[in-house]
């Protein structure tokens, strides 16, 4: 298996349960609800993406094996950090790596997890949740979509982007799923200010849903 990787970067996780904690990102390229063009945007199946996820920029690559993606992500703790990701690691707070894209999980395999995981790598995913995912994954974040039907129904949080009009995508169709947390993340885009306010107000309504605000884009991280 080869990978292809929009951009591998390291900073800090700005969602979720996670947010605040450093991480490399391994942005894997492409995702199967979107083109990533513009020009098809409006009738992409996820029509609300912030992300360029198209080809490989210049912090990407492809990656010929498991091994050679594992040393990339690496290169880069090291590189952010001072030191190598400690393969022997064994307690505290590990080396983290938040698998992302597009949608990481039309590439990353069992392989590609092993070999981060002899890297040092706690392993995380971002996924839209319609591809199953590999073993031995130690975080699953699925941010279910209006219009797919999902096949990950379980994980470590479950993080809606809202508001989705559709009946579907309402949080209460999401809440009886097997997660440990369940987060309500207001929609980017010219209606951002509204969704907040919308999403503080389902959150003070339904006390099982928080808020994840994505910090990183309030401070001016990457
Ligand atoms: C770019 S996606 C990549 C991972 C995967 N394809 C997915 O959708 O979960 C990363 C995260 O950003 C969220 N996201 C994408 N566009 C957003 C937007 N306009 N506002 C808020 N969150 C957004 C996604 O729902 C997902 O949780
Ligand atoms: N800092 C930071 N945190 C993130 N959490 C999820 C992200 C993503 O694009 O998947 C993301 C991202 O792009 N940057
Ligand atoms: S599923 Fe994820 S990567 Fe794909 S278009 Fe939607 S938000 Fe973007
Ligand atoms: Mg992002």
């Amino acid at each position: 298996m080869s990978y292809t990787v929009k951009e591998i970067f390291y900073t800090l996780q700005g969602e979720g349960a996670n947010a605040g904690r450093a991480a490399v990102f391994c942005r894997f390229a492409g995702c199967n609800l979107w083109t990533g063009r513009e020009a098809d945007r409006h009738r992409a199946v996820c029509r609300f993406c912030d992300t360029d996820f198209v080809g490989v920029g210049p912090d990407g690559g492809r990656f010929a094996s498991a091994e050679a993606l594992a040393d990339a992500v690496a290169e880069r703790w090291a590189a952010g950090t001072g030191q190598l990701p400690d393969a022997a690691w064994t307690g505290g707070v590990a080396p983290l790596v938040v698998c992302t894209g597009g949608e990481p999980l039309l590439q990353l395999d069992e392989a590609a997890v092993d070999a981060l995981h002899a890297a040092g790598f706690e392993v995380a995913v971002e996924t839209n949740g319609t591809q199953p995912a590999p073993a031995g994954l130690d975080w699953i974040c699925v941010s279910p979509k209006a219009g797919t039907t999902l096949a990950v129904t379980a994980g470590d949080e479950l993080k809606l982007v809202y508001p989705q009009r559709e009946a579907e995508a309402q949080p209460k169709h999401f809440e009886r799923l097997s997660f440990r947390h369940f987060f309500l993340q207001p929609m980017d885009g010219p209606d951002l200010a509204e969704n907040t306010r919308a999403a503080i107000a389902y959150c003070l309504a339904h006390p099982r849903w928080r808020l994840s605000v994505q910090t990183h884009k309030v401070v001016g991280l990457r």
